[in-house]
């Protein structure tokens, strides 16, 4: 059946009984193409039977359907005229990973960050209103994207307005690990017991009675009053509040979703799904399946990479440990991000000191300074992209008091797979630029925990920036030792003409490049403070300074260094290397940064043919390395 379904028109001619056989198929497709090519699983598996509801009882793309995160929205991809390339779905030129506008006219707004559903579907709705037109307007939400603020601003502005505007709260009591907070509590209150099974009962025995419209009408209306709780926060905020009903019964999902559009205002329909769903190493281990690389779907086992040296997110884990255990004071913090950040270990060692407190990036920020303020070493560990949401946070409340709070930034810069969303492409231009801030770079695993130790020492914020995945390759030391701040290091002397100066994680493809060129290579570890004796140094002793970051050029290191020889007076050529001033779609890390420029080969072409007539640059006796990815 699936294969007949290309868009919604065609799933809405099929008879509401095809609905449940339709979401087996589409369930075995998607068990299919995700074991094969890898991406976001356990989300996606819970939504069959929602999505395959929403686009059967809406008119789509007319009707408009937001997806809070998108990490769920393959189904939605694969019955909106997708089917045939989610082989391609993260990988280079392919699907991306995410709704997307560019992508299609049903995905109705770009995502990646959580918890802009609300707000995006209330504006969609308010633009009904100003146009005098009737559309629906739906929000797809989780119950972890409902622990960020966010998703509150927009249900206090909507519950004030009469707008056209459904909210589906998706409850399976799983953000990417078990939801967190007091509102996890009060929906599992929601969810208990008789209230629910006793509401799904009556709620189906009136809607299957329902048959002419005006018996429907007056049936919905007495039905919705049955599963109306009054009193419930949503009722308070002004949502009319509907469920909670089974999310997988595609059936009733129909027939609820049909008849809420008979009925006006803000809404909010409350159903409850199972991660995972249909796939039993994924439903008992959802936080497992919540994004996977390629695996066997028989035996449930991701296939083993071949080299075990660890990454930089669990050399951060293992750091936090280590210091933890050294010194009472430091407490962990992390919004909503245990296993991605590497904070499962910590956790389980410290309970007490530990804090998960969920897709809140302002508020974990804010809750570090106030630790800080007391006395305690607060290490927010945060992914660069997520930190972007808490900037006012980290300036406002922890640097104008120069807290000395640790910013463990992860995954800054290029990220693959996630795309532009998810891209830590701006940290060390936002970060630099505040006052009290110590920003540093490691370019390898050791210098990260060693970086991460000096961060604790320091009485004031600090930013530790570090990509996803493995560097290059080295195990870090045991014993930890402060670095001097805002010192530089030689890696490599060459001939006088030209100086890469490295900011961060490039360390590979910095020395193949410097090889290549004879020049001299400096790791400078420090984006704030500079080393400005070493800057002076090589101004004067070079013909062409080389800065590369995985960052902005604009604002970023490179700058950085530009203001300082300008400052200073300081005549030499400059090159600032770093990420372009434009998105860099999903594809793998290597890709993403050869696309820049910013691979071996792509550092040796940008300085030749910048600089190749203007400047002595080394000969090179061997051919042009190839980027070996790590
Ligand atoms: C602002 C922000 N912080 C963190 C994340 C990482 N993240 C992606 S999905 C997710 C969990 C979302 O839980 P929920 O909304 O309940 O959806 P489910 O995974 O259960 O389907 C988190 C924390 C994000 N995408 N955006
Ligand atoms: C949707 C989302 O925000 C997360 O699931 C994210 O994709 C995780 O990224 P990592 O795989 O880098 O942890
Ligand atoms: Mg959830």
């Amino acid at each position: 059946m699936l294969e007949r379904i290309n868009f919604p028109a065609d799933l809405r001619r099929l008879e509401l009984e095809a609905l449940p056989a339709l979401c087996a198929e589409l369930r075995e497709f998607l068990l299919d193409s995700v074991s094969n090519g890898g991406g976001h699983f356990s989300s996606n598996l819970g939504t069959v039977e929602l999505t395959v509801a929403l686009h059967y009882a809406f008119d789509t793309p007319q009707d408009k359907l937001v997806w809070d995160v998108g990490h769920q929205a393959y189904p939605h991809k694969i019955l909106t005229g997708r089917r045939d390339l989610m082989d391609s779905i993260r990988q280079k030129d392919g699907l991306a990973g995410f709704p997307k506008r560019s992508e299609s006219e049903y995905d109705t707004f770009g995502v990646g960050h959580s918890s802009t559903s609300i707000s995006a579907a209330l504006g969609m709705a308010l633009a009904a209103q100003q146009k005098g037109e009737d559309y629906h307007s739906i929000a797809i939400i989780g119950d972890g994207a409902m622990t960020a603020g966010m998703a509150y601003e927009a249900l206090n502005h909507a519950g004030d307005l009469d707008a056209n505007l459904i909210v589906v709260l998706n409850d399976n009591e799983m953000s990417i690990s078990p939801n967190v907070g007091a509102l996890r509590k009060y929906l599992t209150r929601l969810l208990s017991g008789r209230m629910y099974s006793s509401m799904r009962e009556s709620g189906k025995k009136a809607l299957s009675h329902s048959k002419s419209l005006s018996k429907l009408v007056k049936l919905t209306e007495e039905h919705m009053k049955g599963m109306v709780l009054p009193g419930t926060l949503f009722e308070e905020m002004g949502f009319k509040y509907y469920g909670p009903i089974d999310g997988h019964d595609v059936e009733e999902l129909v027939h609820v979703l049909e008849n809420l559009k008979q009925i006006k205002g803000p809404r909010l329909l409350h159903i409850l799904t199972q991660k995972g769903k249909g796939y039993e190493p994924a439903e008992e281990d959802p936080c497992a399946y919540h994004g996977v690389t390629p695996f066997n779907l028989k035996t449930g086992l991701v296939s083993s990479s071949k080299k075990s040296t660890p990454t930089y997110t669990q050399v951060f884990g293992q750091w936090l440990c280590d210091m933890a255990a050294q010194d009472k004071r430091l407490v962990g913090i992390t919004p909503a991000m245990r296993e991605g950040s590497g904070l499962v270990a910590f956790s389980e060692q410290f309970p007490q000191r530990y804090f998960d407190v969920g897709i809140a990036e302002q508020h974990a920020v804010t809750l570090a300074a106030g630790l800080a303020c007391e006395g305690l070493k607060p290490v927010v560990a945060i992914y660069s992209t997520f930190l972007q949401r808490a900037y006012d946070q980290l300036l406002h409340d922890v640097a104008i008091q120069n807290l000395p709070v640790v910013f463990a930034v992860d995954r800054a810069g290029l990220v693959g797979a996630d795309g532009p969303t998810h891209s830590g492409n701006y940290d060390l231009s936002f970060l630099r630029c505040v006052p009290n801030m110590v920003v540093m770079a490691p370019a390898d695993e050791n210098e990260c925990r060693q970086m991460l130790y000096t961060a604790f020492q320091l009485d004031c914020p600090t930013a530790v920036r570090y990509p996803r995945g493995k560097g290059t390759g080295i195990e870090p030391h045991t014993e930890m030792q402060a670095m001097p701040v805002g010192k530089a290091v030689k890696v490599r002397n060459g001939g006088n003409s030209i100086a890469i100066l490295l900011f961060g994680s490039l360390l590979a493809e910095a020395r193949a490049a410097a090889e290549e060129l004879d020049a001299t290579l400096v790791n400078m570890r420090f984006v704030k403070p500079l080393d400005k004796t070493i800057l002076r140094e090589l101004a004067q002793s070079h013909e062409l300074l080389v800065t590369l970051e995985d960052n902005a050029v604009m604002g970023g290191a490179g700058s950085a260094v530009n203001e300082y020889l300008h400052e200073a007076g300081l005549a030499v050529e400059v090159m600032n290397l770093g990420l372009p001033d434009v998105y860099i779609e999903h594809a793998q890390r290597e890709e993403q940064l050869a696309a820049c420029g910013l691979d071996a080969l792509g550092i040796v072409e940008k300085v030749r043919s910048g600089y190749g007539g203007r400047i002595h640059i080394g000969l090179s006796l061997c051919p042009v390395p190839q980027y070996v990815a790590n």
